[in-house]
C-alpha cells in the first residue's frame, strides 16, 4: 500500500494532508499549505497546511483538556491495552509509513523500515513498564522523621500532568513522535503532537495508526504548521502543561519562553570519541564509521569529533578511510549508506564548516564533492580547535579528527564544549575507561562503542546546553506525572505488633 491511500486516505484532501483534533481529520481555515520537498528530487513530493489558525489551535487545546480529563479515569490496563493495539498496527503499516521517511527526509529504506518497527516495540514496551510502575506507589510513615510518632501514614502515587505538546525533530520523525506520544498516554495524559514540516507526513500516518486503534476523540491531536510561525503560539498557551522538545536550539528558546511547567529538553550534541593508544583499532574504526556516517551523520549521537592519540592516528585514519571508500553514496530508495541531507541549507551549513576548515588548513582525506543536498563522505584530519568543525554539530557526513598527546587534552576539549550528550572511549584499560568516563562530561558514556539513543528503555539525557530532565521509556513515563500524596492522621500513635 502507498503513502495517502488505502486506510490513509482519509487524511488526505486532494494533495494536502489534513491536520489531526477531535478525532476527525480536518482542512485547516487558515487556507495557507506548505511544501515539503524531498531532498533527492529537490521537488514537492507533499503538502500540509500552514499553521492552523489560532482559533483551531484554542479549539486543539480546549478538546485535548476535556479528553485528558476522562482519559485520567480510565483504568491502566485499558490505557495498555489501546497503545498495544496502537503498536500492532503501526508495524502493520510499516511500508507506507517508510516510503513518507524515504521521501520527506531521504532516510535509506531499510532504515526507514526499522525506525517504525522500532516505534512499535517502543509503544508497546512502554505499555508494560506503565503498567508495572504506575501501578505502584509509596507508603511512608511518620516516626522516621526525629521529633514523630507513628501517627501518620502517607500514602503517594505518580498522577498525569494534563496536556503533554510533543516536538520531534525531522531525523526520527516517526520513532522520536511516539516516544513522547506512549509515555505521555499511558501515564493518563492527552497529547498533543506539532511534528516537524519534513517528516510531518510520516508522523500523520502514525497518528491515523492511533486514531485506527480507537483511542477516545481528541485525545491526540496532531497541528502542523511552520515551528517558526506556530511554535510559540503553542508553546507559550496556557492550556499546555508539559513540553517534550526533541531538537537544536531552538529547545533552549523555549525554555526560556515556556511558562512553569515540565519541560523535557533533547537538542543537539558534538559527541567524542577518545581512542587511546591500546584501542582496538579495527573496532574503533568500524564504530567511527557506523556512528559518524550513519543516515549521513544526521543523528544526535553521531559520533562528531575524533580525539585519536597522535601515536595511533595514521593508524586509525587509515583503517577509517578504507571503511569510508567503502560506503555507498545515492537515493534513499537504493539503500545507500549515505543519501542527501535533509534541505539545501543544511548542505549549505555544512559546506561553511567544511570551507572554513579548508581555509584554516584542515587535511582532507577525500575530495570534496556535493551535488544538490547530496554530499560525499569526507574525513578531515589535523583539525584544531580554531577550526569551526571542531565545535559546531554539521548534522551531515562530514568527520573533524583531532590529533592528541594526552588523554587530559580529549577530555578537555570534549569539555569545553557547550554540549554534553554522549561521548565514547576505546580502551582495553576497563580501569582507564572508566576513569576517562567519570571524567567527560556527557549525559552517557559508551566503552568501546559509538555513542547511541537506543535500547529505548535505557536512560537517555544531556548535559549543559543538549537538554533538561531524562528520556527513556521509564524515565519519561515519570516525568510526565507528578507525585500526588495523601495522609492519614491517626489520633494516637500505631505501632504494628505494638
Ligand atoms: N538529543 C536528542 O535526543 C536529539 C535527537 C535527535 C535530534 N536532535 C537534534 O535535533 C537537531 C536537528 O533536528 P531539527 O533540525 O529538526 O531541529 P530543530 O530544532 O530545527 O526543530 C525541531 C522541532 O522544533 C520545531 N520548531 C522550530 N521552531 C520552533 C518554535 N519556535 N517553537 C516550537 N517548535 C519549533 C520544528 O518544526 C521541529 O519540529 C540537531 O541539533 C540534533 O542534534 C537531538
Amino acid at each position: 500500500m502507498e503513502a495517502g491511500t488505502g486506510v490513509f486516505s482519509e487524511i488526505i484532501d486532494g494533495d494536502v494532508y489534513k491536520y489531526y483534533s477531535e478525532g476527525e481529520w480536518k482542512v485547516s481555515n487558515s487556507g495557507k499549505t506548505v511544501s515539503i520537498i524531498n531532498p533527492t528530487t529537490r521537488k514537492t513530493q507533499y503538502k500540509v497546511q500552514v499553521a492552523c489558525t489560532q482559533e483551531e489551535v484554542n479549539s486543539v487545546m480546549e478538546c485535548s483538556k476535556k479528553a485528558q480529563k476522562s482519559w485520567a479515569k480510565t483504568p491502566l490496563w485499558k490505557r495498555a491495552e489501546l497503545l498495544h493495539k496502537a503498536a500492532a498496527i503501526l508495524k502493520e503499516h510499516k511500508n507506507p509509513i517508510s516510503e513518507c521517511l524515504v521521501k520527506e527526509i531521504a532516510k535509506p529504506a531499510k532504515d526507514a523500515i526499522t525506525e517504525v518497527v522500532r516505534s512499535g516495540d517502543l509503544v508497546s514496551y512502554c505499555a508494560e513498564e506503565g503498567v508495572r510502575i504506575l501501578g505502584e506507589g509509596k507508603f511512608l510513615l511518620s516516626d522516621s522523621f526525629p521529633g514523630n510518632e507513628r501517627t501518620k501514614y502517607c500514602l503517594t502515587s505518580k498522577i498525569p500532568l494534563g496536556v503533554v505538546l510533543a516536538i520531534p525533530p525531522f531525523n526520527y520523525p516517526v520513532n522520536l513522535a511516539v516516544s513522547k506520544i506512549a509515555p505521555a498516554l499511558i501515564a493518563g495524559n492527552s497529547l498533543i503532537l506539532k511534528p516537524p514540516t519534513q517528516g510531518a507526513v510520516a508522523a500523520l500516518h502514525m497518528v491515523h495508526c492511533f486514531h485506527l486503534a480507537g483511542f477516545p476523540k481528541g485525545l491526540i491531536s496532531c497541528v502542523t504548521g511552520k515551528g517558526s510561525e506556530i511554535g510559540d503560539f503553542l508553546t507559550m498557551h496556557p492550556a499546555v502543561n508539559c513540553i517534550s522538545f526533541t531538537g537544536g536550539d531552538t529547545g533552549i528558546t523555549i525554555s526560556k519562553k515556556a511558562s512553569m511547567i515540565p519541560l523535557q529538553m533533547e537538542l543537539g550534541g558534538k559527541d567524542a570519541c577518545i581512542i587511546l593508544e591500546d584501542a582496538d583499532l579495527d573496532l574503533a574504526a568500524s564504530n567511527i564509521v557506523k556512528g559518524g556516517f550513519s543516515y549521513s551523520g544526521q543523528r544526535c549521537t553521531a559520533v562528531k569529533v575524533v580525539l585519536v592519540m597522535e601515536s595511533v592516528a595514521d593508524e586509525l585514519v587509515k583503517k577509517v578511510n578504507e571503511k569510508i571508500a567503502k560506503l555507498t553514496v545515492g537515493p534513499p530508495e537504493d539503500d545507500c549508506d549515505i543519501t542527501p541531507v535533509v534541505t539545501e541549507s543544511s548542505a549549505n551549513f555544512i559546506e561553511g564548516l567544511v570551507t572554513d576548515a579548508k581555509q584554516k588548513g584542515a587535511m582532507f582525506c577525500q575530495v570534496y564533492k556535493r551535488e544538490g543536498n547530496l554530499i560525499w563522505p569526507l574525513l578531515l584530519d589535523n583539525v584544531r580547535p580554531d577550526m569551526r568543525i571542531a565545535w559546531e554539530e554539521p548534522f551531515g557526513p562530514v568527520l573533524p579528527v583531532i590529533r592528541i598527546s594526552s588523554v587530559e587534552e580529549g577530555i578537555h576539549h570534549c569539555n569545553a564544549s557547550n554540549f554534553g550528550l554522549q561521548g565514547c572511549v576505546f580502551t582495553r584499560d576497563i580501569n582507564k575507561a572508566i576513569l576517562i568516563s567519570d571524567a567527560m562530561e556527557a549525559g552517557t558514556v559508551q566503552i568501546n562503542s559509538a555513542p547511541a539513543r537506543g535500547p529505548d528503555h535505557f536512560p537517555f539525557q544531556g548535559l549543559k546546553d543538549s537538554g533538561i530532565g531524562s528520556q527513556g521509556i521509564t524515565n519519561s513515563i515519570s516525568m510526565m506525572t507528578k507525585i500526588k500524596s495523601t495522609v492519614i492522621n491517626l489520633p494516637s500513635p500505631s505501632y504494628t505488633m505494638g
